[in-house]
């Protein structure tokens, strides 16, 4: 039987901690600050941010949101961030990804405080990350491991394979797989649009995480019996549908359920999570710029 990776139980289990530790810090007089920041016209973009709102608002977090004219020069969110890093009641920002073609990507991420970067994308938490001593994990691959230790998936001398190098999953992803101690020490593969042979590779992986943001990208007759299938993949497909579309994974679900071991579906499999470890990560930020410790792992 092919076991399904509920997503939205596990980050509500994450929530609840959360809160735990929310409560915590107030009764010492810190009450966590997340900053999301938008800059796009982008529907899901919007809806995302809308949903980290929510989840703030559940667990105690008290959130600031700034949105900017996608048209407005870059300087106006260089700017913002700057007032962010500033405010002793944030403890956290996140500027939602991607942002307009005329802002410097690069610029942005290194312009957020290193110590409220709650995405874990600024090249000192990167470097961090990579020396084996994460100060914030970036979420949606922090939430997989969460998950994969939900469900104990055996990762230590696990063949995983990665689809896709992005510097918000795959890179981060690969590296916490790599890494010794729990949820680790798995022979990591990462894999893209270059890669060769990439269906040998996905015949013989114990573990396949999907992050191309291309739908249904992989078929089920590629994996390996009983594989543990992580799709990270939440891409929208127009469907006869209320909304206009479809949720679809970058993994065809119905024929990688007939083969896998277990699977997460899409939606409530990884989104969840993302925005779960969003809140762990605030959390841990506003303990670290007040003296308390918070961790979850
Ligand atoms: N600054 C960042 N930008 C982006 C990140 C990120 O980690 N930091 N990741 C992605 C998207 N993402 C986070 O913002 C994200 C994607 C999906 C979900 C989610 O909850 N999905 C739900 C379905 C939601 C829907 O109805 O559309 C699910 O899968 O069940 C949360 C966060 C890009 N940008």
């Amino acid at each position: 039987m092919t076991e399904i990776i509920d997503g939205e139980a596990v980050a509500a289990d994450v929530r609840d901690e959360v809160a735990a530790h929310v409560e915590t810090l107030s009764d010492a007089g810190v009450t966590p600050g997340l900053a999301t920041v938008l800059m796009s016209d982008d529907p899901a973009s919007e809806t995302y941010v809308s949903m980290k709102q929510r989840d703030c608002e559940e667990v105690g977090i008290e959130s600031v949101h700034v949105e900017i004219d996608a048209d407005a020069p870059a300087e106006e969110l260089y700017e913002t961030i700057d007032d962010l890093n500033a405010r002793e009641d944030v403890h956290g920002i996140l500027v939602q990804l991607p942002v307009p073609d005329h802002v410097d990507k690069r610029t942005v991420l290194r312009r957020i405080a290193p110590e409220k970067d709650v995405d874990g994308f600024h090249p000192e938490n990167v470097g961090r990350l990579v020396a084996g001593d994460a100060r914030f994990k970036p979420c949606t691959p922090h939430g997989v491991q969460k998950l994969l230790d939900a469900y104990d998936v055996e990762t230590e001398g696990a063949d995983a394979v990665v689809l896709g190098r992005s510097d918000i999953v795959g890179k981060p992803m690969a590296n916490l797989l790599l890494q010794k101690g729990p949820v680790g020490n798995a022979t990591t593969t990462v894999c893209h649009s270059r890669t060769e042979d990439l269906e040998g590779k996905l015949a013989t992986a114990d573990i396949v995480i999907a992050a191309v943001g291309v739908p249904e990208f992989v078929d089920g007759s590629a994996l390996k019996e009983g594989a543990t299938v992580i799709d990270v993949g939440i891409n929208r497909v127009d469907a006869d549908t209320e909304k206009g579309y479809e949720l679809v994974g970058d993994v065809a679900y119905e024929s990688a359920k007939e083969r896998a071991g277990a699977i997460t579906p899409v939606p409530g499999g990884v989104g969840p999570m993302t925005r779960a470890m969003l809140l762990y990560n605030t959390v841990k930020a506003a303990g670290l710029q007040s003296d308390m410790s918070i961790d979850l792992d």
